[in-house]
């Protein structure tokens, strides 16, 4: 049983690279996200905004446990704060993990979501000035979460194609 985790910031590919990598694979792929989703029968939108972000990081702990422990062979896409909440990043390093942080700049991540905020609570209502400033905190805070993956993999000016190779490079 291998688990490949994926991770790293909001819109760093976790989600699209997964199913990518899956398809090249064979190896069946989750999304974290997704699955909290179906467990809620909520939206993560709706989920922050009835409950609040703590439920969330609630069920996000437990939901990745609960994959981790399964027998099966599995590409994981984590969402962005996984890593930095409920001691998840420890879960990173263990023997059946190989986990890879996808790295982008301040500039791809800004590029990426600036188009795409509206399910993610954290960033939806900001506008592109608050957007850029807060990406650029936050990743400063979160950098020593992602940073405890086994492995790093630079995304900027990738393609999905280029980046599944550099994965798969990486777990040869
Ligand atoms: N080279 C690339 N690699 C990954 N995603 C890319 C790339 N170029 C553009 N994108 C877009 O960036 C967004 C990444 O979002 P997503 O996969 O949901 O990331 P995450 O799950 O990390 O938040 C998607 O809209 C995707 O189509
Ligand atoms: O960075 C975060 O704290 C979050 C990232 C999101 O996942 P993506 O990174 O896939 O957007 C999602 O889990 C939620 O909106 C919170
Ligand atoms: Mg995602």
């Amino acid at each position: 049983m291998k688990k490949i985790v994926l991770l790293g910031y909001m819109g760093c590919g976790k989600s699209t690279i997964a199913q990518n990598l899956s398809k090249i694979t064979n190896i069946p792929f989750l999304d974290l996200d997704k699955i909290i989703e179906e467990r809620a029968k909520m939206s993560i939108n709706e989920i922050f905004e009835k409950h609040g972000e703590i439920y969330f990081r609630k069920l996000e702990h437990e939901i990745f446990v609960e994959l981790l422990q399964s027998d099966e062979n599995n590409i994981i896409g984590l969402g962005g704060g996984t890593p930095c909440y409920a001691n998840n990043h420890e879960l990173l390093k263990g023997e059946k993990v190989d986990s890879i942080y996808l790295k982008a700049s301040i500039d791809t991540l800004y590029n990426r979501l600036v188009y795409n905020k509206s399910k993610r609570p954290l960033i939806a209502n900001m506008n592109e000035e608050e957007m850029r400033e807060f990406i650029a905190k936050h990743l400063f805070d979160r950098s020593f979460y992602y940073n405890q993956a086994k492995h790093k993999v630079v995304v900027d000016d990738r393609s999905v194609e280029e980046t599944v190779q550099d994965i798969l490079q990486v777990l040869a």
